[in-house]
């Protein structure tokens, strides 16, 4: 692997998504440093779920390719590039409410190791994972509360949770799906914090509506307007951009 190759962990080019006729994602050309935190901006409907969901492979492209580590990955399949390392969070749907999080985070081990049902018999076994995870919990925060049900924890909590059950294939190319929507502005201070330990090792692309949490996270950010890349760079650099301000910033602090 070359020094451009390994600089780059994510690369798009072309990348479009038409639905009957529509073009939600048109010919997006991205690339994602190794190491960073980029984050993938823009107005309501600028495509971003959509660039999202062809990333993590749950949609296949119309058109374009992409690369992850060098190889390309278009028509792999989501279970797929999780095995290489590319592992999206979920919604907390992805977390059992009438189980506690430590049992969550368990599950999320087990079907990481695909370990047989003899295997999980073992009491040392288990006592292992259980380790493990709550090591997983505490690193998200979550330390003081591993017996207690998913259902009965926070939002912010919960989705603390289901980075959690993500962490527990420690990926090295994680990407977030707003991470922050729907929280009290505590719970959002949380998982900034969150994000920012995330980080060690690992390289992070996020969807994110909040803008103070782009600004205070974000290596890069590239902001889509109906499907195309309107404009890239840092904070500093996309928010002086007239057409940024106009397209989403304007509307905004409308
Ligand atoms: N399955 C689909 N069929 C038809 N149109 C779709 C489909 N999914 C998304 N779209 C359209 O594609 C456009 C981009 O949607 P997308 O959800 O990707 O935008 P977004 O930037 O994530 O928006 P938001 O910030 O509102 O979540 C929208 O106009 C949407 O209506």
């Amino acid at each position: 692997m070359n020094n451009a190759v390994a600089d780059t962990v994510l690369e798009t080019s072309g990348l479009t998504k038409r639905f009957s006729g529509f073009t939600a994602v048109d010919n997006v050309s991205l690339k994602v440093k190794t190491g960073s935190i980029h984050a993938l901006i823009g107005p309501n409907g600028a495509g971003k779920t959509t660039c999202f969901n062809l990333l993590t492979k749950f949609m296949q492209p119309s058109a374009g390719k992409i690369i992850y580590r060098g190889d390309d990955i278009t028509y792999l399949k989501p279970a797929d590039v999780a095995r290489r390392g590319l592992v999206r969070s979920f919604q907390i749907s992805a977390v059992f409410g009438h189980m506690t999080a430590l049992e969550n985070v368990r599950i999320a081990l087990q079907r990481e190791r695909g370990a047989s049902f003899d295997f999980w018999r073992s009491d040392r076994n288990l006592q292992r994972f259980d380790d493990r995870a709550c090591a997983l919990l505490e690193d998200v925060g979550l330390g003081a509360f591993i017996h207690t049900k998913a259902a009965e924890l926070s939002y912010g909590r919960k989705r603390a949770l289901e980075i959690a059950t993500t962490l527990a294939l420690d990926p090295p190319l994680l990407l977030l799906d707003e991470p922050t929507a729907g929280m009290t502005e505590q719970d959002v201070e949380r998982i900034v914090d969150l994000i920012k330990r995330l980080r060690q090792g690992r390289t992070i692309l996020m969807v994110e509506h909040n803008l103070s949490v782009v600004a205070g996270l974000s290596d890069r950010i590239t902001v889509l307007m109906r499907g195309r890349v309107l404009a890239e760079g840092d904070y500093e650099t996309v928010s002086r951009d007239p057409a940024v301000i106009t397209a989403y910033l304007g509307q905004d602090h409308a």
